[in-house]
């Protein structure tokens, strides 16, 4: 049976794939993502899952590398981890009544083969009050997540509607993972 290795530190994935019951273990990955530069949201979640799993290492060779880059994207800007507080306030006021897109790029890869894929989610906010956004700052639940919000944490109160995979904007796409890793021969328990 071919072992699973999570490259990645983000506490939602791991969670996510213990939610699926598929067993794996978590190495880190060091990549340097200001080193990706370009606009187009697709092109950076697709780039940054492929260097993070090949900046992976491979010990054994029944091992299969997992890793995923989390964007949000609106009308041609790229929102990742917002920087401070003014740069979260600037994000979710920009968000604030519209929709945008969140994408997510997956790399999987084995000695043998390597899948990647992209999977891209809608989401609408309401419309948000100043005072609502910096109270919501406070909390610092915005910090480690791109776009400034967590739809699984306190950020759930600012959706409207989404159109798409939830797990996708949550930073992995699982039962689109759960299909393709299958084709690795890794399986739910
Ligand atoms: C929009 C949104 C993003 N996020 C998170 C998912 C990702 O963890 C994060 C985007 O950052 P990423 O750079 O994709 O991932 P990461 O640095 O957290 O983890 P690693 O590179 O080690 O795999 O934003 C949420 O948790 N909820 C949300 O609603």
């Amino acid at each position: 049976m071919p072992k699973l290795i999570l490259a990645s530190t983000s506490p939602r994935r791991k969670e996510l794939l213990e939610q699926v019951n598929i067993p794996f273990k978590t190495r880190k990955q060091e990549v340097d993502e200001s080193k990706i530069v370009t606009l187009n949201p697709k092109e950076k979640v697709e780039t940054l899952a492929h260097l993070k799993a090949i900046n992976t290492p491979i010990l054994s060779s029944d091992e299969v590398i997992l890793s995923a880059d989390t964007v949000v994207s609106f009308e041609g800007g790229i929102f990742e981890k917002p920087k401070n507080e003014e740069d979260a306030f600037r994000m979710l006021s920009t968000l604030s009544g519209k929709f945008h897109s969140v994408y997510s790029g997956v790399c999987i890869r084995s000695e043998k083969k390597q899948a990647i894929f992209i999977e891209k989610t809608d989401v609408e906010f309401w419309e948000l009050t100043d005072d609502e956004i910096e109270d919501y700052i406070q909390s610092k639940d915005p910090f480690d997540k791109a776009g400034a919000y967590g739809i699984q944490t306190q950020g759930a109160m600012f959706v409207k509607q989404i159109v798409g995979d939830y797990f996708n904007v949550v930073g992995l796409p699982i039962s689109k993972v759960v299909r393709e890793l299958r084709s690795f021969a890794i399986y739910t328990k």
